[in-house]
């Protein structure tokens, strides 16, 4: 069988407050995800032999704790089947960046082999299978811009004003990478934000307003251990309402042209990396699943 390759774009939270602890020690958080047009290539291929291979391991992860690899397994699982398949993937959202990308590979994989392999399992059993992989994996697989409770994974559609469509988000990640669990277990994280409405963001998300009303609660304490997002941070701000997106250490900007993108994008502080994206209203995968 050929190869096909299939996009695995990354998310902002536009913001994220945390409302609470659950007994298990997740966070209950309210965010709004947008996913963007920038992310990994991922080539996905079936195999007969039954074996789950990956065609390119990263740097630094074991291709057993890939979450691309993982997605595959815990699909396989819930088949029952020997099925199998080879799997590589570009990557280009920078990794531990609070840009979900290894999550996004997680439910690139899920929705291409739940296709592939003839599975058809319906979108909701896909979150649920891949929320086993991680908070972050079915807001992917939901497949739009999306108000999210809970750990992250009850998800309600939220239509953005049209002009959040049109405009630029310029990413900026410090060398750094944040690891997300001790960020969620710091003794300053902020963990009591009143609870939100989700009828005070529709069509809004880019009002002042908005802006106002909300913040990253985990901006504080990863500013204060990691200087240079704090420093990245800063220097963004110049430029308008920068924010950090999940638990760092990528921080964003919206700005209205391409030029201005590229324009802070070229100037960008030492020691950082960078794109440009616009938000996408559907995962370009979206039509692959069902409800
Ligand atoms: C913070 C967010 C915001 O979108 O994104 P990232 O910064 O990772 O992109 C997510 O909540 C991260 O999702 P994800 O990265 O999938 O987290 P998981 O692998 O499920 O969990 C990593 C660790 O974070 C903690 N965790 C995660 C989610 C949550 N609601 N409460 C938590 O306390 C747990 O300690 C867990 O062991
Ligand atoms: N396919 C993958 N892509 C990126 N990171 C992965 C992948 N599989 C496992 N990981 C591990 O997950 C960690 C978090 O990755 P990532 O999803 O990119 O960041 P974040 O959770 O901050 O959005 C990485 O540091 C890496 O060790």
């Amino acid at each position: 069988m050929h190869p096909t390759t299939f996009f695995a774009p990354c998310k902002l939270n536009l913001f994220l407050h945390i409302t609470g602890q659950l007994p298990n020690g997740y966070h209950r958080l309210q965010s709004l995800f947008l996913l963007l047009d920038h992310g990994d290539t991922l080539t996905i291929t079936q195999r007969d032999d039954g074996q789950i291979v990956h065609g390119n391991p990263l740097p630094g992860v074991p291709a057993e704790q890939d979450l691309a690899i993982r997605a595959a397994h815990a699909l396989r699982a819930v088949s029952g089947r020997r099925l199998g398949a080879e799997i590589t993937c570009e990557k280009r959202t920078p990794m531990g960046g609070g840009l979900g990308g290894g999550s996004s590979d997680a439910a690139t994989v899920l929705i291409v082999l739940n296709q592939l392999w003839g599975l058809h399992y319906p979108r909701q059993q896909l979150m649920q299978i891949g929320l086993t992989l991680g908070a972050d994996v079915p807001v992917f697989i939901f497949g739009q811009t999306a108000w999210a409770e809970g750990v992250g994974e009850q998800l309600t559609p939220v239509t953005l004003d049209a002009n959040m469509f049109e405009k630029y988000f310029v990413v900026l990640t410090p060398h750094v990478q944040v690891p997300t669990a001790q960020i969620f277990a710091h003794q300053a994280l902020t963990r009591d934000s009143k609870p939100l409405r989700i009828a005070d963001f529709s069509n809004g998300a880019q009002s002042s307003a908005f802006w106002q009303q909300t913040r990253n609660d985990m901006e504080a304490v990863v500013c204060s251990l990691y200087p240079a997002v704090a420093d990245t941070l800063d220097w963004l701000k110049q430029f308008g309402d920068a924010r950090m997106s999940g638990s760092g250490a990528s921080v964003f900007v919206s700005v209205d042209s391409v030029k201005k993108a590229d324009e802070l994008l070229k100037n960008r502080p030492e020691n950082t990396s960078g794109f440009r994206a616009k938000g996408l209203e559907y995962h370009p995968l979206f039509a692959m699943t069902s409800d």
